[in-house]
């Protein structure tokens, strides 16, 4: 289980951009997190991960990985737990890969690295992963360097990784936003299998996505989370304005009554 407790994230400047977060991530449960575009989030899942970022901070607070504070780990050992333990699914796909070494032997230097596997293992393993996210060009997919990928692809490939690597705890950080319906559907699929085994963060401002596939929802405003209950709660009864209006244009009239607007793949 991961415990956030008090965590509070400043510049420098003693601008305050995370104000005493606290919530739980549990195997078997997905989470959502929401809000206004510059709320936070994605500075939550850089803090959770041990991304330092230029002039940010944590300056207050816990986070507890099976009861041990990650925060008071060197920054080796954090190291060592991104993959297997803590997986992350940036928001842009560019900055997960390195751009001069093709996106193939990536994968299977990750899996040599992480999994211990033998080369051809890891081999066959990334053409395994590559064919669920319906990357059905494996071979020059493999060979391909990063930017001969378009976005949509890299971030499949960014979840080719993830399930290769099957870590106990996922941070995706808008993971389908460059893929069109078909392969967001087939990506939201895969980690709906995922949260099986898995906790997973999912930061979103996709309604459809977020009411599919995640159980508990947090909306986070100004670096503070404002709201937060099941998905179904959070959706009937919304207290703040920002979630109203969000669960109001996730809504459309039809029939004489108002029901969910449906993703195109669920037409
Ligand atoms: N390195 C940094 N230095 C100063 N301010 C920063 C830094 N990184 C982020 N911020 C600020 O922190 C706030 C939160 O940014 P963040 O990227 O976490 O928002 P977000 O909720 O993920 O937004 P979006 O939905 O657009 O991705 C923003 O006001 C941003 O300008």
């Amino acid at each position: 289980m991961i415990e956030v407790k008090n965590l509070s994230v400043q510049t420098s400047k003693g601008v305050v951009l995370l104000d005493h977060v606290e919530f739980t991530l549990t195997p078997g449960v997905c989470t959502g997190l929401t809000g206004a575009s510059g709320s936070g989030k994605t500075t939550l899942l850089k803090a959770l991960m041990g991304v330092s970022d230029g002039d940010v901070s944590i300056n207050s607070g816990q986070i507890l990985l099976d009861g041990e504070d990650l925060l008071k780990k060197p920054e080796k050992v954090r190291r060592d737990l991104c993959g297997t333990t803590l997986g992350f699914i940036p928001q842009n796909p560019m900055t997960a890969f390195n751009l001069h070494v093709p996106v193939g032997t990536q994968m299977s230097e990750t899996f040599r690295k992480r999994l211990r596997l033998d080369k051809n293992a890891a081999r066959k393993l990334s053409m395994d992963v590559l064919q669920k996210v319906n990357l059905l060009d494996t071979n020059r997919v493999y060979r391909s360097y990063p930017g001969q990928l378009s976005g949509g692809m890299l971030q499949r490939a960014t979840m080719a990784i993830l399930i290769g690597l099957s870590p106990r705890y996922i941070f995706a950080d808008e993971p389908t936003s460059a893929l069109d319906e078909e392969n967001k559907a087939y990506l939201n699929q895969e980690l709906t299998q995922m949260k099986q085994k898995a906790a997973i963060l999912f930061v979103s401002h996709d309604d459809a996505a977020i009411r599919t596939l995640c159980d508990e929802l947090l909306v986070m405003q100004s670096g503070i989370i404002v709201e937060r209950g099941t998905t179904a709660d959070l959706f009937a009864t919304p207290h703040k304005e920002w979630t109203k209006e969000f669960v109001r244009l996730a809504m459309v009239e039809e029939g004489g009554g108002w029901t969910w607007k449906k993703s195109k793949s669920e037409m």
